[in-house]
């Protein structure tokens, strides 16, 4: 009998100024995969799960990359530092970071931490529920949302808060794809899944969370959710402006057109 590949989860990380939310996050990670005593889902044992970070920075001029360097000796072989001159965008960053990823199961998330107790928008600690999920009925992919029972947004503003929901309930209106948090970017993909999603779409700006959902669910992916609680960011700022809710809109009524 051939033996049975092991499972590894590559997490990919862009960054852009994020050289105080970084450790910490590498540090919880590496809790999270490695640690030997059985938290939040018992049916998911943390001990002996292989897996990577793939940190994705753009230049960024606060010194996150020499934060990363360190963090790849400390945390060795685990994590990996790949950089780009410039900053090029989240979307290219994802499709930039696969190249080098060696799992067959990847995880993407924002590195953004809300306060010295380590609560993030994306916290890692939501991982096992996530492969669990996964693993439940094989889905293609699962992805966290902070609008299904369960989940939540703390710390943002009224402005901010509606700017999401309202993207959200936008684009359900217009596209029915079923999937309750379709801006949000913390997700589990199988490998192949997501490969075949970055040849399928070419939307790389604020919308491709989104373009990334519906065309999954056009090809008959599978996807299930995970209810996170999303915590705003202390250290630094979002990079979301007017051009990025313009963009949105637009890459909306396009998706509708091709669908
Ligand atoms: N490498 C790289 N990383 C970037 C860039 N821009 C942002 N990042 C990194 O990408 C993550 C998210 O960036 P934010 O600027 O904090 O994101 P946001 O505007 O709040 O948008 C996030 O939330 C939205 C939903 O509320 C998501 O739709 C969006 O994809 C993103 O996850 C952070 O880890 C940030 O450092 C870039 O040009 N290059």
């Amino acid at each position: 009998m051939a033996p049975v590949k092991k499972d590894k989860y590559s997490v990919i990380l862009p960054t852009f100024n994020e050289r105080q939310n970084l450790p910490i996050i590498t540090w919880l990670l590496n809790r999270t995969f490695t640690e030997k005593r059985r938290v939040a889902d018992p049916s998911v044992p943390r001990s002996n799960i292989d897996w990577e970070l793939i940190i994705v920075d753009d230049g960024s001029p606060d010194g996150t990359q020499e934060v990363a360097k360190q963090l790849v000796k400390v945390y060795s072989p685990h994590v990996v530092l790949q950089t780009r001159t410039g900053k090029l965008g989240l979307g290219t960053a994802y499709v930039h970071g696969l190249q080098f990823a060696k799992g067959n199961f990847i995880i993407i998330m924002d590195a953004k931490l809300l306060s010295t107790t380590a609560d993030f928008s994306h916290h890692p600690k939501f991982i096992p529920q996530m492969i669990a999920k996964q693993k439940s009925a094989d889905y293609d992919i699962v992805t966290g949302t902070r609008y299904a029972p369960g989940g939540g947004v703390y710390g943002w503003d009224l402005k901010r808060r509606m700017t999401s929901k309202g993207a959200n309930i936008f684009a359900d209106t217009v596209l029915r794809p079923g999937v309750s948090d379709l801006t949000g970017s913390f997700r589990l993909y199988k490998r192949a899944v997501l490969e075949k999603l970055f040849e399928s779409t070419d939307v790389r700006g604020f919308s491709m969370q989104m373009a990334l959902a519906v065309t999954a669910k056009a090809l008959g992916y599978t996807i299930a959710e995970v209810p996170i609680s999303f915590v705003d960011r202390v250290f630094g700022d979002s990079k979301l402006g007017g051009e990025e809710v313009v963009e949105y809109a637009k890459g909306v009524f396009q998706l509708w057109a091709r669908t």
